[in-house]
């Protein structure tokens, strides 16, 4: 399979990158305070259109939401589809790709930070849902890989005997003390080996690390080993051509500058932030119902989350301008005096569910070539960012809102999502989980977060 000729630029991302002086030999990176791309404008308080949500908790480590959707979205795809017109107005990207895959070959590895209950799970479901409905990412396959899920899979505690009561006490703290964290690496790490054979497999395009990726370390790591593959992949590659090379004595073939089948990983960090009391609470909340404690008494799956939260609090390090300038030299370091080409890194933030604008702290790191692919999906990802709370947040807003407002409300239950039990709940087991809540989270325990 030959590669073709990818490394189209649109004129927008050209005139941005001369006038920031991107380049692959001199890294500069930047924390923007503008969109990267302006087309999208400012953000209006009109509300988008709903777009549904993929509705299902995924039960394996692997989430893979297929090519083409579910045929239950479909109404809504096509209904947003009409409203996708933003993507061309106002737009030097007029070029339209259809639904072919531009480059089978370049990969994308969407890497979440974020405390637990932060939303990032939601989020990247959300995500998924809007690369499938805008036409220009439609054909990108994505698939979630979810640390958590390895985890209640390989330490899922069965009763010896169906007479046995389940163990209701039994919290998984001692996994989540900071001092024992090695102990739930190893789950990180097979849900990281399982996204990096399905991206070399080509089962999907877009692999989403779900994680906390709470540390520097972690991170650090996460990163090392996409470039290890990237590199391992781009040798592989070579060492073939070069072998072909030496059997054709008129010296034709590849270029081994662009070895054909040679994937390569672009790695994309999405940080998730919950900072709003409400919110922390009600995310709490909903935890309760997840499977580590839908067998469990609520108090106590109260609190053993917020604590496993605190754990987690006690480690966590935001992503940063420096972190993101650090792995732009190391990418350049490693490639140094090779021909394999750096393909980028990107940062977005959600914070709050989008309520309040993080997209200042956006970072992007074009290298001096890429791909059409990484322009088309920084490009959607970037406007999912900015009006992710209109497209998708605000129903949460107002329904975890709306879930810890003390008066009694009669509305008739609306049809909520499979991690969202609170509209199914009798009201006054409201009150006394709101009771359990606000006694648990409380000024006192907030201040330490
Ligand atoms: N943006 C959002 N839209 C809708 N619901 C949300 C959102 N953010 C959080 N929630 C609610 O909070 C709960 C926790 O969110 P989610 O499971 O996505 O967090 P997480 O960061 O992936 O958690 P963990 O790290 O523990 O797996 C969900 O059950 C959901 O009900
Ligand atoms: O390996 P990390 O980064 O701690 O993230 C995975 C953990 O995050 C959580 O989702 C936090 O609630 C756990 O379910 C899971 O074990």
């Amino acid at each position: 399979m030959s590669r073709p000729n990818e490394c189209w630029k649109p004129d927008l991302l050209r005139n941005r990158e001369s006038r920031r002086q991107f380049s692959s030999s001199t890294v500069s990176t930047n924390a923007s305070t503008n969109s990267l791309f302006s087309l999208h404008g400012s953000s209006s308080s009109s509300i988008y259109p709903t777009i549904s949500r993929t509705e299902t908790e995924p039960d394996v480590e692997v989430n893979h939401i297929k090519e083409g959707l579910s045929l239950g979205l479909q109404g809504s795809l096509e209904s947003h589809a009409v409203n996708n017109s933003y993507l061309s107005q106002g737009s030097s990207l007029t070029i339209q790709f259809g639904n072919k895959r531009q480059n089978l070959n370049h990969k994308f590895c969407v890497i979440l930070v974020g405390l637990p209950a932060t939303g990032k799970s939601t989020i990247s479901r959300d995500l998924i849902n809007f690369l499938h409905s805008s036409h220009r990412t439609a054909h990108i396959r994505c698939s979630t890989f979810n640390a958590g899920n390895v985890r209640r899979k390989l330490s899922l505690r069965r009763p010896v005997s169906p007479f046995k009561a389940p163990e209701f006490n039994k919290s998984e703290d001692d996994l989540f003390n900071p001092k024992n964290s090695h102990k739930k690496e190893k789950y990180a790490k097979i849900a990281l080996s399982k996204l990096l054979e399905a991206l070399e497999n080509d089962t999907c395009d877009l692999a989403i690390f779900d994680a906390t990726n709470s540390t520097l370390e972690r991170r650090g790591f996460v990163l090392q080993e996409i470039r290890s593959f990237n590199k391992a992949q781009y040798d592989t590659h070579v060492a073939r051509i070069v072998a072909n090379r030496s059997k054709d004595s008129a010296g034709n073939g590849e270029p081994i500058s662009q070895p054909a089948n040679a994937i390569h990983i672009t790695p994309i960090f999405l940080q998730v932030s919950c900072t709003d009391p409400n919110f922390i609470k009600y995310n709490i909340h909903n935890k309760t119902f997840n499977q580590d404690y839908y067998d469990k008494p609520y108090e106590f799956a109260v609190s053993d989350f917020a604590k496993r939260l605190q754990q987690y609090h006690s480690q966590f390090v935001q992503f940063s301008k420096t972190e993101f300038d650090h792995y732009c030299k190391e990418n350049v370091r490693v490639n140094e005096g090779s021909h394999n080409p750096n393909f980028g890194l990107f940062f977005f933030h959600i914070m709050n569910a989008g309520q309040f604008s993080a997209d200042d702290s956006n970072m992007y790191y074009f290298p001096s070539q890429y791909c059409s692919d990484t322009a088309e999906l920084i490009n959607t990802m970037e406007y999912f960012i900015d009006n992710y709370s209109k497209m998708y947040g605000y129903g949460y807003i107002e329904k975890a809102n709306a879930f810890l407002k003390s008066t009694i409300t009669n509305s008739t239950p609306v049809a909520s999502s499979s991690s969202d039990r609170s509209d199914l709940i009798d009201e006054s087991v409201r009150r006394s989980n709101i009771v359990t809540l606000n006694e648990t989270i409380n000024d006192a325990y907030l201040q330490t977060l």
